[in-house]
This record gives structure tokens, sequence and C-alpha cells, in this order.
């Protein structure tokens, strides 16, 4: 039987979602994403001449198998988020957006208010919104409420490398969320991915662990791994934590009874 993800109305077979900033080239972007298998790719707005009809970065994610997900990133509030949103429709013809509003250049931490106020007028739009946002698990339910089709919450702030420093709130909001949870941000390493998918999560996203690493195809490679073998391990149930030791054999003593 086949391990899917839906979300609205596409169906995915790999869980690794990925993006396509800071690579060194858009060659190279292109040969780590098809290597990684990832079929939702997002792509940065302001990145992307909308123009024109052969920018490089969307003329070598022409794939088949790659669907893509244009990102509001740079935007600052929800009037912005809403303006960017109509334009990717407009250029890229999609509805599917990944909502990021985050005016703090430095952590580029999501502002809550702004998503929300966004996400419920892109859903009335007929936008899929999917929104980045911190792990705030009461938000979650409210961008739930008002229609996003998934939750993006992050594992540590955009490009730290950090991990699943939110793990203990990504719990609750795997536990709680009735729509599919993407961790996206903060993935350093395959483990932290293999960690997210382990927990519970539906998907996860990564870009910049793939990008600057010293060779982007082979960690495409190496993510697509961990997130299978971390999605496996969730649906064979892992082994519970033991506060003492619990022998794997008979302790009885060896040559005497
Ligand atoms: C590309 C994109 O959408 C990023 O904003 C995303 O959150 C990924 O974060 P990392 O670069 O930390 O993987």
């Amino acid at each position: 039987m086949t391990d899917t993800l839906k979300i609205a109305d596409k169906t995915f077979r790999s869980r690794l979602f990925t993006g396509t900033g800071k690579f060194s080239s858009s060659k190279l972007m292109q040969e780590a994403i098809v290597a990684s298998e990832s079929e939702l790719v997002t792509v940065a707005l302001k990145r992307v001449d909308l123009h024109s009809t052969c920018d490089d970065i969307l003329m070598h994610l022409k794939q088949d198998h790659i669907n893509l997900l244009p990102n509001t990133s740079g935007v600052r509030t929800a009037k912005e988020a809403v303006f960017a949103a109509q334009l990717a429709r407009e250029a890229l013809q999609t509805n599917w957006i990944k909502l990021e509003i985050h005016p703090d250049p430095k952590y580029l931490l999501p502002d809550p208010i702004e998503t929300l106020k966004a996400t419920e007028i892109l859903v009335k739009e007929g936008f899929i919104v999917m929104p980045y946002i911190n792990a705030d698990p009461v938000l979650c339910k409210r961008l739930e409420d008002v229609g996003a089709q998934c939750v993006m919450p992050l594992g540590a702030p955009i490009g730290s490398n950090k991990g699943l420093i939110t793990k203990d709130f990504l719990k609750i909001i795997m536990e709680q969320s009735k729509v599919p949870v993407i961790v996206d941000a903060g993935i350093g390493a395959p483990s932290h991915a293999a960690y997210a998918m382990e927990l519970g999560a539906d998907a996860v996203l990564v870009n910049t662990a793939i990008a600057v690493s010293k060779n982007p195809v082979q960690m495409g490679i190496a993510f697509k791994m961990a997130v299978q073998a971390g999605r496996l391990a969730y649906q064979a149930k892992l082994a519970e934590v033991n506060q003492y030791a619990e022998a794997s054999s008979p302790l009885t003593s060896f040559l005497n009874e």
C-alpha cells in the first residue's frame, strides 16, 4: 500500500518539501531537488521575474513531478501578503500559496496576527493556504478553523539549522491538528528531519541545509532517506522510553540455573 500525503486536491508520494534559495546555481538547485524526489517546491515570489516566460529559476523547475508553491517571503503585513498571493496566482497559474509574513529581518519570526488575518482573506478568495507560523498550538487551531489546508510550524528560525528547538510544542500541534502538519524551517540535518517524522509530522520543508551543503545533490538524497526512515519508524511505533534498564535476555545466572 502506498503511503501518500493529501493536501487539498493533490497527493504526494514524497513527504520532503524543498526550497529553492541559497543554491550556488539554478542547475545545482534543479539537480538537488530532483535527487531529493521532492514534489512540492517553494519559490519566493520576490526572486522570480513574473513578467518573463523564461525565468531562470522557473525554467529549472519545469518537471512533471514538481509542483510549484509560491511563497510570500518579504511581505510585512496581511495586506501585502494578499497582494503577493494574487500576483502569484495570476503569473504562475496556481492557487497554492505558502504564506510567510515575517516583518523582523533579524529572526524572521512570523507575525501570528497578520498571518491569521491573511489566511482568512485568502481562503475566502479560493487559495490553498499553507501558513508558516511559530510552533503555537493555539494559533494552529485558529488557522485550521479559518480554512488553512495545513499548518507549517517552525522547528527553529529560518536558516538557523538548529533543528527542532520547538519540539514540545510541535508534539502538541501534531496531537491536536486535523490538517497536515509540516515542520518548516531550521531543519539543519537529515537527523532533524527524521526526528520530526518520528514525532508524527506529515512532512518537512527543508531549504538551507540542502542548498548550502558542500554537496547539495548528495544532501538531497540524505534528506529523502531520512524522511522515509522517520516516517517508517513513526508508522512502526517507537518503543517506549524507560527510566530503568530492561534486560534483553532473561537475568538467570550462567551455568548454575
Ligand atoms: C524556502 C522557505 O520557505 C524558507 O522560508 C523555509 O522556511 C525553509 O527554512 P530553512 O532554510 O531553515 O530550511
